[in-house]
């Protein structure tokens, strides 16, 4: 996936300022960054839920930017995961992954239900294709979503907070699905306050602030031994006591105060606008 010279503005409210990213299939990159930074807007501009004022986005050699690209055939190449599972309470987690194959994709039944199958067996619920979301963990939902998400064949993931709205101890086992998949060949892109993710499971770290690419690099670059001013401040604010031990050498940006960028009081979205229809858009 590569992502030039993107810019996106809400009126006079500029939040992309210039995003230049590519991503590797099997590659994991994490993008961080303060509330308010844009990092929301980049992954829905990937997937075209909003319009880029300018630049190229390209997915499996599709530019999903070009005017006269079939749209609906480039998002199904498109997984995206988001905070809330938004799965269908009524249908079992076996339903909830053959709904949109069989009304997007047109799969047959025995199709949908195979490839469902498979799945739930890459996230490790092969026990719960009964199940309705109800009878789920929270991290098992959103596995279930993992699973749904996969079983329309994508060749980008993107997961916007994947592991926000779990407790704690359910954190290890999505992120466990996700260094899975990414080890499996699948580009993954994704947005998350989880540290430990970033740290662990991430093959590179990007640090957006006020619209702009600040600082990326290694996990252990980013995370632990910073090289901006700006990606300093952030990591203070969200790590535990310990961040106050960060290295405060190697300052490469001459000064520079932690900005806060366009927007940035403003409160920002804390799930997705969509809904399971989304997915199974037509
Ligand atoms: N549809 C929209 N219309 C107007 N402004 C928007 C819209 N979507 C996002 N914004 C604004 O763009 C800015 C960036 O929002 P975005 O959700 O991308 O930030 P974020 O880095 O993902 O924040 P958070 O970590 O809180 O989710 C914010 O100021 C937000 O209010």
């Amino acid at each position: 996936m590569e992502i030039t010279g993107l810019h996106k503005s809400f009126g006079d409210l500029e939040v992309l300022r210039g995003i230049d990213l590519s991503v590797s299939p099997g590659e994991v990159v994490c993008v961080i960054g303060p509330s308010g930074s844009g990092k929301s807007t980049l992954l829905r501009c990937v997937n075209l839920l909003e319009e880029p004022t300018s630049g190229t986005v390209t997915v499996a050699g599709a530019e999903v930017t070009d005017p006269d690209v079939d749209i609906d055939r480039v998002r199904r190449r498109i997984g995206m995961v988001f905070q809330s599972f938004n799965l269908f309470p009524h249908l079992t987690a076996l339903g909830n992954l053959t709904i949109a194959q069989r009304r997007v994709l047109g799969r047959g039944k025995a199709e949908a239900e195979e490839t469902a199958r498979h799945n739930l067996r890459r996230v490790g619920l092969t026990d719960k294709e009964s199940a309705y979301p109800a009878q789920l963990s929270g991290g098992q939902q959103q596995r279930v979503a993992i699973a749904r998400a996969l079983s329309m064949d994508p060749r980008l993931m993107l997961f916007d907070e994947p592991t926000s709205a779990l407790d704690p101890e359910l954190v290890g086992d999505v992120l466990a699905v996700m260094r899975t998949l990414a080890d499996e060949g699948m580009t993954m892109l994704v947005v998350t306050h989880e540290m430990s993710f970033a740290r662990e499971v991430a093959d590179r770290v990007v640090f957006m602030d006020g619209g702009v690419i600040v600082e990326e690099g290694a996990p252990e670059q980013v995370v632990v031994e910073p090289r901006h001013a700006r990606t300093r401040a952030f990591l203070a604010r969200v790590l535990d006591p310990a961040a106050a031990e960060l290295p405060a050498a190697r300052d490469e940006e001459s000064g520079t105060e932690s900005g806060s960028g366009p927007g940035a009081q403003t409160a920002a979205e804390t799930g997705p606008e969509t809904g399971p229809e989304t997915d199974a858009r037509p």
